[in-house]
C-alpha cells in the first residue's frame, strides 16, 4: 500500500509563532526548498520535462507510435530513432512519450481518489471528532491492514484491462494514510484560537474548513501526493509488464518494459528506455516528496527555536570568571539576533545543585531567550556572545554542536512553555517517551525501554502509567501533558532542568500540582531548576534565588526571601508591588504603568528610568551593577535595604 511518511523529530524547544500556517503548511515556501536544492531542483526539473512531453507527445514524437518498419527492428539508438526501435521496427522514443499519456493519466486518477478522499475524510474526522471521527479511524486501520495487491488483482479480475479502474482502488485504499495524517494536523489546528475566533464569529463550517482549516494542511500534503506519485507509478509499470493493465499494441511504460525483457538478449538497450523512465520518473517524484516534508514537517519549521535549528554560532568576549561551585554558572551571555538588535545584554547567574533558581521579568525582558542561548537554540541568523557558560565544570563556550548536542537533554534538560504543542500529535506518549530513553540510554533492550518509560510516568506521578503511554496527545489535560513533558526532560537524567513558563497555562490546582513534582523531584535527583516566569508566587512557592530581568538586562539578583522582604531595585518593587498574588482583598491592585521597551529602542541609562518612579537626571549615565549583601543590583537610587538600614 502506498503510505507517506511522516518524519519524527526531537521536541521543538521555543515558544514563539506556533501558528499551523507557519508550521511549514505554506507551499510557497515548500516549493521554494525543492528549488533551493540542488538534488530538489534537478528532480522537479525533470518531472516537469517528463509530464511536458508525455502530454505534448502528438507535437513532439517524431512518429506514430504504432508505425512499423520491419527493415530497421531492434535498431538501437540512430540519428532516425534515438532511442532505438523495437520488434516491430516501431521508434522507441515515440513510443515513451505516447506511453506516458497513459501511466500518468492513470496515476492522476489514482492521485485524483486519494486527494479526495485523503483530505475530506481527514479533515472532516479531525474537525467533526465524535462518531464520525471513529469511523474514518475505523475504516482506515481496515485499510490500512488489507493487502493492496490482492484487492488490485480481484478489481482487475472483475473489470480485465481495466487500469483506471486498478488505479482508482489503489487510490481508495492508499487514503487511509493520508486521511490519518490529515485528521492529525486538522486536531491540531482546530485548536487554534484563530480557528476558534472564526467560530466564534458566526463562520460556517464549510468556511472554516476551507479558509482556515484545509491551508494549515496544505504543506504535508503536497509532500505525500508526490511519495504517493512515485509509487503508483511503479505499480502501474508492474500491472503493465505483468500484462494486467494496458493491452499491445497501445503503448505504456509497463508494457515497453515487457517488450524489453523478451529481447533481453537480442537487444538488451531496449530496456534502458522504458526501465530507465519509470525509475528515474519513481526516484524524481520520491526525492522531490521527501524535501517537501522536510520543509513542510511541522518539527522542523514550526518553531524557531526548534531542536533541529541549533546551529547558534557562539563567540567568546572577555568577563568575569565563572563560579566553580555552581553546576551552571552564565557570565556575560549577550544575544543579538539577525538584523543586528540585542535582546540579551550581559546577563549573569548561578544555579548550585539542588537548588531552584527563578529568571522573572514582564513579557519580552529576554527570559527566553537567555535560557536557549545557554542551550543554543535560536532563531535562525542569531549570535550567542559570552564570556563563560559552565556547566559541570565543563565550558560550554568551548564546545562545538556535538558537544553541545550531548548536553542537550542528557546534561540539561529543557521543558518549553507549551507542553502539549511540544509532543507530537501523530505518536503516543509510550513512543515519544521511548524514543527519549533511547536516544539518552543507547544500547538498552526493547525491555528496558519499556521498562524506564513506565519509570518515568511514575516518577511524574500520573495515574496508569500503561494507560498514559497509550495515549496521543490530544487525548491529555493539560497538567497530564506538562508531566508528560517532564517525564521526557527526564529520560537523559540532567543535572539542570531549564522549564519555560511550566504553569502558565494551568489552572491554579493543577500549577500546584506540578510545582510539588518540579520541588519533589529536585529534592529526590539532586537537579538545579531554572524557571523562566512572570509569576512571583511560582518563584516564592520553588525557588531559592531570584534573578529580575528588565530590557535584556539582568536588575536583581538575590536569595527570594531578601527579594520579598526588600527589594532593592524599583522595578523589582513595581513588579512585586503589582502582583495579585500578594494583593490585600478589596485593595487596588497598583498597576505598572508602561511597556517594556523594544530591543533596539532601549534607553542609554538605566533602561527602567522612563517608568521608575525615583528616576533622576542621574539615571540617564549607564548604570554599573552594584554587588553586595548577597546579591546585585543595577541601580543608582536602590530602595533602602531594609535587613541592614543601608540606603545603597
Ligand atoms: N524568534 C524571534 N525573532 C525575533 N525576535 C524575537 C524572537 N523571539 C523573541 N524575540 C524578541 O526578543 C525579546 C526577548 O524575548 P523573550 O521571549 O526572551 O522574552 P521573555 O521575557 O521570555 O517573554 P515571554 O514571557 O513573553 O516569553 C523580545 O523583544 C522578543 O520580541
Amino acid at each position: 500500500m502506498l503510505h507517506g511518511a511522516g518524519g519524527r523529530g526531537e521536541p521543538p524547544g521555543g515558544s514563539r509563532d506556533r501558528s499551523p500556517r507557519s508550521a511549514g503548511g505554506d507551499p510557497v515556501t515548500a516549493w521554494r526548498a525543492v528549488v533551493g536544492r540542488p538534488v530538489g531542483a534537478l528532480c522537479l526539473g525533470w518531472l516537469v520535462v517528463v509530464v511536458t512531453a508525455c502530454l505534448g507527445a502528438d507535437l513532439l514524437a517524431p512518429y506514430d507510435p504504432q508505425e512499423q518498419d520491419l527493415t530497421a527492428v531492434y535498431s538501437g539508438p540512430t540519428g532516425a530513432h534515438w532511442l532505438g526501435t523495437d520488434q516491430l521496427g516501431r521508434d522507441v522514443l515515440s513510443r515513451v512519450l505516447h506511453g506516458g499519456q497513459v501511466s500518468l493519466l492513470v496515476v492522476g486518477q489514482a492521485l485524483a481518489a486519494y486527494l479526495v478522499l485523503g483530505c475530506a475524510a481527514g479533515v472532516l474526522a479531525g474537525y467533526r471528532r465524535g462518531w464520525l471521527d471513529r469511523v474514518v479511524l475505523r475504516v482506515s486501520d481496515l485499510a490500512l491492514s488489507m493487502p493492496a495487491v490482492v484487492i488490485l488483482l480481484v478489481v482487475l479480475a472483475i473489470f480485465p484491462h481495466d487500469e483506471s479502474a486498478a488505479m482508482v482502488t489503489l487510490g481508495v485504499l492508499s487514503a487511509a494514510g493520508l486521511a490519518r495524517v490529515v485528521r492529525a494536523s486538522t486536531l491540531a489546528v482546530r485548536e487554534e484560537p484563530f480557528v476558534a475566533a472564526a467560530r466564534v464569529a458566526g463562520l460556517s463550517t464549510p468556511k472554516v474548513l476551507v479558509r482556515h482549516v484545509l491551508p494549515a494542511v496544505v504543506g504535508p500534503v503536497i509532500s505525500l501526493v508526490a511519495l504517493v506519485a512515485g509509487s503508483a507509478l511503479l505499480v502501474e509499470a508492474s500491472l503493465g509488464f505483468l500484462g494486467l493493465g494496458v493491452q499491445p499494441p497501445e503503448p505504456s511504460w509497463g508494457g515497453l518494459i515487457t517488450e524489453a525483457s523478451q529481447a533481453i538478449y537480442r537487444q538488451p538497450w531496449l530496456l534502458v528506455p522504458g526501465g530507465g523512465v519509470v525509475a528515474s520518473t519513481a526516484i524524481a517524484c520520491a526525492v522531490v516528496g521527501d524535501v517537501l516534508r522536510d520543509a513542510t514537517d511541522d518539527r522542523t519549521s514550526r518553531e524557531p527555536l526548534s531542536w533541529r535549528r541549533m546551529r547558534t554560532p557562539v563567540v567568546r568576549r572577555a568577563g568575569g570568571p565563572a563560579d566553580d561551585t555552581a553546576v551552571l554558572s552564565v557570565r556575560g551571555l549577550s544575544v543579538r539576533l539577525e538584523d543586528g538588535t540585542t535582546v540579551v545584554d550581559d546577563v549573569a547567574f548561578d544555579v548550585h545543585a539542588g537548588t531552584a533558581l527563578g529568571l522573572v521579568g514582564e513579557s519580552g525582558c529576554g527570559k527566553s531567550m537567555t535560557v536557549s542561548a545557554v542551550l543554543r537554540l535560536l532563531p535562525p541568523g542569531a549570535v550567542v556572545e559570552a564570556a563563560e557558560v559552565r556547566f559541570a565544570g565543563r565550558d560550554l563556550v568551548a564546545l562545538d554542536e556535538r558537544g553541545m548536542a550531548g548536553v542537550r537533554g542528557g546534561g540539561i534538560g529543557y521543558i518549553a512553555q507549551d507542553p502539549v504543542a511540544s509532543l507530537d500529535p501523530l505518536f503516543t506518549v509510550g513512543s515519544q517517551l521511548a524514543e527519549a530513553v533511547r536516544h539518552h540510554h543507547r544500547g538498552a533492550t526493547r525491555d528496558e525501554v519499556r521498562r524506564r518509560t513506565v519509570d518515568l510516568v511514575e516518577a511524574v506521578h500520573l495515574p496508569d502509567p500503561k494507560g498514559v503511554l497509550a495515549k496521543y496527545p490530544h487525548q491529555l489535560s493539560g497538567g497530564m501533558a506538562q508531566r508528560v513533558a517532564i517525564a521526557r526532560a527526564l529520560a537523559g537524567e540532567p543535572s539542570v532542568l531549564i522549564a519555560d513558563e511550566p504553569t502558565t497555562a494551568l489552572d491554579v490546582t493543577v500549577q500546584a500540582g506540578i510545582l510539588d513534582l518540579l520541588r519533589e523531584l529536585r529534592e529526590r535527583t539532586g537537579m538545579a531548576l531554572v524557571l523562566v516566569t512572570h509569576d512571583w508566587g511560582v518563584v516564592a512557592d520553588t525557588c531559592d534565588k531570584a534573578v529580575v530581568m528588565y530590557a535584556g538586562q539582568v536588575v536583581e539578583r538575590a536569595d527570594v526571601r531578601r527579594v520579598f522582604d526588600a527589594p532593592r531595585h524599583p522595578y523589582t518593587e513595581a513588579l512585586l508591588a503589582a502582583d495579585p498574588n500578594a494583593a490585600a482583598p478589596g485593595a487596588r491592585l497598583p498597576v505598572l504603568a508602561g511597556a517594556v521597551p523594544a530591543p533596539g529602542h532601549w534607553p542609554d541609562g538605566c533602561r527602567f528610568a522612563p517608568r521608575c518612579a525615583f528616576a533622576t537626571a542621574e539615571c540617564a549615565r549607564p548604570v554599573a551593577e552594584t554587588v553586595g549583601h548577597g546579591g546585585s543590583h543595577r541601580c543608582v537610587h536602590p530602595r533602602r535595604d531594609t535587613t541592614t538600614g543601608a540606603a545603597r
